[in-house]
Order: C-alpha cells, then sequence, then structure tokens
C-alpha cells in the first residue's frame, strides 16, 4: 500500500463571501510516487486545488493534510518544502540575474548552506539539461528552456510533490514532450508524486490517475483509459478527448470491432491488426 502524500478532506473554498464556492466538498487522495493529472473546464477549480495544496490559500471548510501535516499558517514553510509548483508564464518565476542564481534563490530562502547549494545546483540543472547555462540570464532563454530552469529551481529544493500547473501551455509540441519526458525521468528517480493539471491530452493520457473536476467537483477518479472511454459524458462536461479516442469512436460506428480503449496510435494499430484478424 503506497503512502497517502496529498489528503484533501471535504474541502470546499470560495475567494471570499461575495464569491460563489469554487469547491464543493471535495475529498481524494494522492499517493507516495504517483503521476496524477487534473483535467477540467476553464474555470473549474484545478488551479486553485493548487494553490490550497501549498498554502497560497486555505479553505473555509474541510482539510488538506500534505505529507502527514495540517496545510495551516503555521506549517506553510514546512509544507512549501515538501511542495514545489511550476506555473504556466516562466517569465512570471524568474527572480535571479543568472540561472544559477535563479535556483539558487530559493534555497537561499530556505537557508540550506553554501556547499550543499552549490551541489544541488549542479545536480538539477544536470537532470533537466540546462548546465550549460548556468551563467545566462533567463531573459535570454527561449520558453522551454525558462521551464527547464523553473523546474530546476523547484527540484533544488527537494521536494516530494511536484505540481505543473499548466506548465507546458505556452510551449511547442517539441518544447512540450521534452519537459514532460525531464519531469518524468527525475519523477522515477526521486520517487516524487507527479500532478498535472493540463488541456494537453497527451500529457493526460501519460498519467496513472485522471482527477476530472466539474463545476467544483469531483466528477470521476480513474485511470486515462477508464476516463476516456466515457466520451459523451466528458464532453457534455466540456471536455475534449484524445485523437486516438475520438477515431477509435469513429471506427468504431462504421463496424470496426475495436474491443480496448486505445489512448496511443501504436495501440490502436494493435487493436486494428486483431480486428483485422478476426474478420
Ligand atoms: N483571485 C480570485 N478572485 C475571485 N475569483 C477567482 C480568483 N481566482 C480564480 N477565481 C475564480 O475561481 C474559479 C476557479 O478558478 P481556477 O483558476 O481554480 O479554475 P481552473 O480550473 O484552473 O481554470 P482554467 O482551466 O481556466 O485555468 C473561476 O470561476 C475563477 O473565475
Amino acid at each position: 500500500m503506497r503512502h497517502k502524500i496529498v489528503e484533501f478532506r471535504h474541502v470546499s473554498f470560495r475567494y471570499g463571501e461575495e464569491h460563489p464556492w469554487v469547491l464543493k466538498n471535495c475529498s481524494f487522495a494522492i499517493y507516495e510516487n504517483e503521476a496524477i493529472a487534473i483535467i477540467g473546464h476553464n474555470g473549474s477549480g484545478k488551479s486553485t486545488i493548487a494553490k490550497l495544496m501549498n498554502g497560497l490559500l486555505f479553505p473555509q471548510e474541510g482539510e488538506i493534510v500534505i505529507n502527514g501535516r495540517s496545510v495551516t499558517q503555521d506549517s506553510i514553510w514546512d509544507i512549501r518544502k515538501d511542495v514545489g509548483m511550476v506555473f504556466q508564464n516562466p517569465d512570471n518565476q524568474f527572480v535571479g540575474t543568472t540561472v544559477q542564481d535563479d535556483v539558487a534563490f530559493g534555497m537561499e530562502n530556505r537557508g540550506i548552506e553554501r556547499d550543499e547549494m552549490v551541489r544541488r545546483i549542479d545536480n538539477t540543472l544536470s537532470a533537466v539539461g540546462m548546465q550549460e547555462y548556468r551563467l545566462t540570464e533567463p531573459h535570454k532563454l527561449s520558453g522551454g528552456q525558462k521551464q527547464r530552469v523553473a523546474v530546476a529551481s523547484v527540484l533544488a529544493i527537494f521536494p516530494q510533490i511536484l505540481i505543473l500547473d499548466e506548465a507546458t501551455a505556452m510551449l511547442d509540441p517539441r518544447g512540450r514532450t521534452d519537459i514532460m519526458k525531464t519531469v518524468t525521468r527525475v519523477q522515477d528517480q526521486r520517487h516524487l508524486s507527479l500532478i498535472t493539471i493540463t488541456h494537453d491530452l497527451q500529457e493526460v493520457v501519460q498519467a496513472e490517475r485522471v482527477i476530472v473536476m466539474n463545476e467544483g467537483a469531483i466528477w470521476d477518479e480513474a485511470a486515462p483509459r477508464d476516463i476516456f472511454a466515457k466520451k459523451a459524458e466528458l464532453r457534455r462536461i466540456g471536455l475534449d478527448i484524445p485523437f486516438v479516442a475520438a477515431l477509435s469512436e469513429e471506427l468504431r460506428k462504421a463496424g470496426i470491432p475495436i474491443n480496448r480503449e486505445a489512448l496511443n496510435h501504436e495501440e490502436l494499430l494493435e487493436e486494428l491488426w486483431t480486428s483485422h484478424s478476426i474478420m
């Protein structure tokens, strides 16, 4: 049984009494080393969940427990050692004049001693393939490189949980794939829990489990294959489905038997070969 690293217990949240409830009685758990995707229509509460996880916001009702600790005003500095977040716009995340200053910044804030900082800068910049840009000014980097540095800055804190909130949204397809490969590798090496908030369906199908938000409530949580089997319902709550899943649906309608829900081209081809040999 895996260790529970994040737990939302009956959490409700709104941005002030004059505002509507954004989250309504949400309960879910995320486990050690698990890769989770959180999806949902615009405004369904995904980013709010991320901000509640590291004490940028606090719920009016319910409790959030991170690595065994309740998130409160008193615990946020410890919580933030465990939870690293990377946001959509890399330009808003830079504070240093060079890449290495930037990675150092979060560690300085947490009182990590100098020799250890140097080791971690080396280690995390290599992990994201940005070692040779150590002395570069961040504004001279491409969008994808900036996001790698943002990931390195967060990893230098040695978090147990890494949250990517639309972190690849401004990148081209190659940039997205590169960042996700890097992050997945580091996740394996360090046994991190990875929480990806995304509209990118390629990223969603790579998760172990998907949490689907709808109007501030958990609509469903299951493996990507089971989630994307519910095509009509997903469309009804304003969500898209992966191209391969939509194609499988059309093929089925045309009378071609496709039994297993395919999540990528290889799986669909396999299904087609199987059904071809049956026919
Ligand atoms: N600072 C704020 N003050 C008031 N309302 C807010 C604030 N931030 C977000 N909201 C509202 O809370 C709701 C949930 O927003 P949130 O950003 O969590 O949604 P989301 O699912 O991440 O959306 P998106 O996919 O568009 O990023 C929205 O209706 C939004 O307008």
